[in-house]
C-alpha cells in the first residue's frame, strides 16, 4: 500500500506526481449522478464515484502484475483500449508487468499468457478486431480465479459486453471470498449499446457511421429502380440503438424496425400498407431492420426450436431475409412490379477500426480504468452523463439498456421517417406505466391513475 503526497497551488486542482507524469487528482468524494433530469421533490437518486487519479494509490508500481482479456463479439476500438491499458500503465504508473489473456475467459486456464509492452502494442489501434482474440462461453469462475491466484496477478482488466460484465462480477465475488488483494476493472464493450447506466459504449459511433455506407447503397439501388426497395439489416439483438441512430443520421430511411417496437405486416396501419403508400408517393423506399426485430413474427411463420450460442444467447432467425420474401410475396399478390435489394453489412460494421471520436473515448476509458485499479477499486468504468465514473458491477448487470418507445428519441425518429408507430393509444399508455413503475416515479398529475388515486384519498379523508 502506498500514498503519494500532493503538490498544491491555490488556483489549480491538486496534482499528484507519480512516476513520469503529473496528474490532476480526482477528489475521492466527487460523485456523478445517474440521473440529471429529475422531477421536483423526487429523491436524490444513485450517485457513482467519479473516475480519475487518486491521491492515495493502493499498489506499488513494481508489485503490479496486470492482465487484459477481451470477451464476446467484436467491436471497433478493442485494440485501442488494449493499447492504452498497456501504455497507460507503463507511462502513468511505471507498471511494466502486463499480460494478455488469449481468446476470452477460457484463455485464463487454457492458453499461455502473452507479455505485452508499449512497443508490442504500438500500432494495434489501427486494426479492427482484438489482437488478443475473443470467444463466447468458457467462463469457469473457479478455474479463472485459481489461475489469477497461481500467477500472482493483482489487476484484471476485462473488456466485454453485458455477459462479460456478469462474468467479471462473478470473478470479483470469488476474489473477495478468497480474500485476495486483486482489483477487477470491467470496461464495457458492445456495439449494440445495450449496457445499462452508461451513456454509450465505445465503438457505437463507428458502427453507426459505417452503417451509413450500407444505407447509402440501399438508397442508390432503390432509387435507381421502379418501385425499388432497399432493405438493410443492422445489429441489435435486444436493443435497436444502431438501427435508430443510423436511421436518424441518414435521413434516407423511410422505415426503421427495432426489437422494442413490435410491428405487424397486414391490415390497416401495418407495414405492407405503408410500403404501398410510400412507393406510390416516392417510387422507392429504404427500410432498416435491427436483427432482433420481428422475431416473434418469424417464429410464428417458421416454427424452429430455439438455438443458443456458447454463452447461452439465443441465435436469431434472419429477419432481413424473411422480410424480403414476405414483401416480395405481398407485392406479387397485389400484381405490383417491384425490385428489392437486401443488404446485410452485419460483420462489416463491427470489424473495422474505431473512428477518431471512439479512439479518444477508448483512451479515456482505459485511463479511468487504470486509475481506479491502481487505487484498489473493483468496478465497471463508464461515462455517465458526460463524466467518467466507477460503477458497481451489479448496476450494469441487472438490467439492459433499451430504446424507450415512449421517449422523445423514438418520437424524433417517427417524425423523421413518417412511418407508422404500429402502436395503439393503449399500447403507449401501457408502455409508459411499465416505465413509470420500473423507475418508481410518481403518478403524473392529470393522468387517469392520478385522478383515481386523488379522488380516493379525498373520499377517505371525507369519511374520517
Ligand atoms: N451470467 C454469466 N456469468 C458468468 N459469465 C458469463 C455470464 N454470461 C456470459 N458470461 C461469459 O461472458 C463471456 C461473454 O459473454 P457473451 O458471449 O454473452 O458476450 P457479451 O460480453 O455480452 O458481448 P456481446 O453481447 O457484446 O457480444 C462469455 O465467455 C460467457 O461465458
Ligand atoms: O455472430 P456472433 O459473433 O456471435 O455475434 C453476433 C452478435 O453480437 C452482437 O454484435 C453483440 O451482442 C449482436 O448484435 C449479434 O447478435
Ligand atoms: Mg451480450
Amino acid at each position: 500500500m502506498s500514498s503519494t503526497s500532493p503538490i498544491t497551488s491555490p488556483n489549480s486542482p491538486l496534482f499528484l506526481t507519480h512516476c513520469k507524469i503529473t496528474l490532476p487528482i480526482q477528489l475521492s468524494n466527487d460523485t456523478v449522478p445517474e440521473k440529471v433530469v429529475v422531477q421536483k421533490n423526487s429523491p436524490r437518486g444513485v450517485h457513482f464515484r467519479r473516475a480519475g487519479p487518486r491521491q492515495r494509490v493502493y499498489f506499488e508500481p513494481e508489485d503490479v502484475k496486470a492482465c487484459i482479456v477481451t470477451c464476446g463479439g467484436l467491436c471497433p476500438g478493442l485494440n485501442t483500449v488494449i493499447r492504452e491499458l498497456v501504455c497507460g500503465l507503463s507511462h502513468m504508473y511505471n507498471v511494466n508487468d502486463v499480460f494478455g489473456i488469449q481468446n476470452g475467459y477460457k484463455g485464463f486456464y487454457s492458453s499461455n499468457y502473452l507479455r505485452m509492452t508499449p512497443k508490442s502494442v504500438n500500432d494495434i489501434h489501427k486494426r479492427g478486431g482484438t489482437v488478443l482474440g475473443s470467444s463466447r462461453g468458457g467462463h469457469d469462475t473457479h478455474k479463472i480465479v485459481d489461475n489469477i491466484q497461481d500467477r500472482g496477478i493483482n489487476q484484471v482488466y476485462i473488456i466485454g459486453g453485458d455477459g462479460t460484465q456478469k462474468g467479471a462480477y462473478e470473478i470479483f465475488k470469488e476474489i473477495r471470498r478468497r480474500g485476495l488483494k486483486v482489483a477487477v476493472a470491467g470496461i464495457p464493450k458492445t456495439i449494440d449499446n445495450d449496457i445499462a447506466v452508461i451513456d454509450k459504449s465505445f465503438g457505437f459511433d463507428t458502427a453507426v457511421e459505417e452503417a451509413q455506407r450500407a444505407i447509402d447503397a440501399a438508397h442508390v439501388e432503390a432509387s435507381s429502380a421502379e418501385n425499388g426497395i432497399g432493405l438493410v439489416k443492422l445489429m441489435g439483438r435486444y436493443s435497436g440503438f444502431i438501427a435508430m441512430y443510423a436511421t436518424l443520421a441518414s435521413r434516407d430511411v423511410d422505415c426503421c424496425l427495432i426489437p422494442e417496437s413490435l410491428f405487424y405486416l397486414e391490415g390497416e396501419g401495418g407495414l405492407f400498407e405503408y410500403i404501398e403508400r410510400r412507393l406510390k408517393e416516392n417510387n422507392h423506399m429504404v427500410i432498416v431492420v435491427a436483427e432482433g426485430a420481428g422475431q416473434d413474427l418469424i417464429a410464428k411463420s417458421i416454427p424452429v426450436a430455439d438455438q443458443l450460442d456458447a454463452s447461452g444467447n439465443k441465435l436469431l432467425l434472419d429477419v432481413g431475409l424473411w422480410l424480403t420474401h414476405k414483401i416480395k410475396d405481398h407485392c406479387k399478390s397485389k400484381k405490383m412490379e417491384m425490385t428489392i435489394k437486401y443488404i446485410d453489412p452485419t460483420y462489416m460494421i463491427r470489424a473495422i477500426p474505431s473512428n477518431a471520436s471512439d479512439n479518444v473515448y477508448c483512451t479515456l476509458l482505459a485511463h479511468s480504468a487504470i486509475h481506479g485499479a491502481m487505487a484498489g477499486y473493483s468496478f465497471t468504468v463508464g461515462m455517465v452523463n458526460g463524466r467518467h465514473a466507477y460503477i458497481p458491477f451489479h448496476r450494469v448487470t441487472s438490467t439492459r439498456s433499451k430504446v424507450k418507445i415512449t421517449d422523445r428519441m423514438w418520437a424524433r425518429l417517427l417524425s423523421s421517417t413518417n412511418q407508422p408507430s404500429f402502436l395503439s393509444k393503449e399500447d403507449i399508455m401501457e408502455a409508459r406505466e411499465a416505465e413509470r413503475l420500473a423507475n418508481r416515479l410518481p403518478v403524473p398529475a392529470g393522468s387517469s391513475e392520478h385522478t383515481k388515486k386523488h379522488s380516493a384519498s379525498v373520499l377517505s379523508n371525507g369519511e374520517k
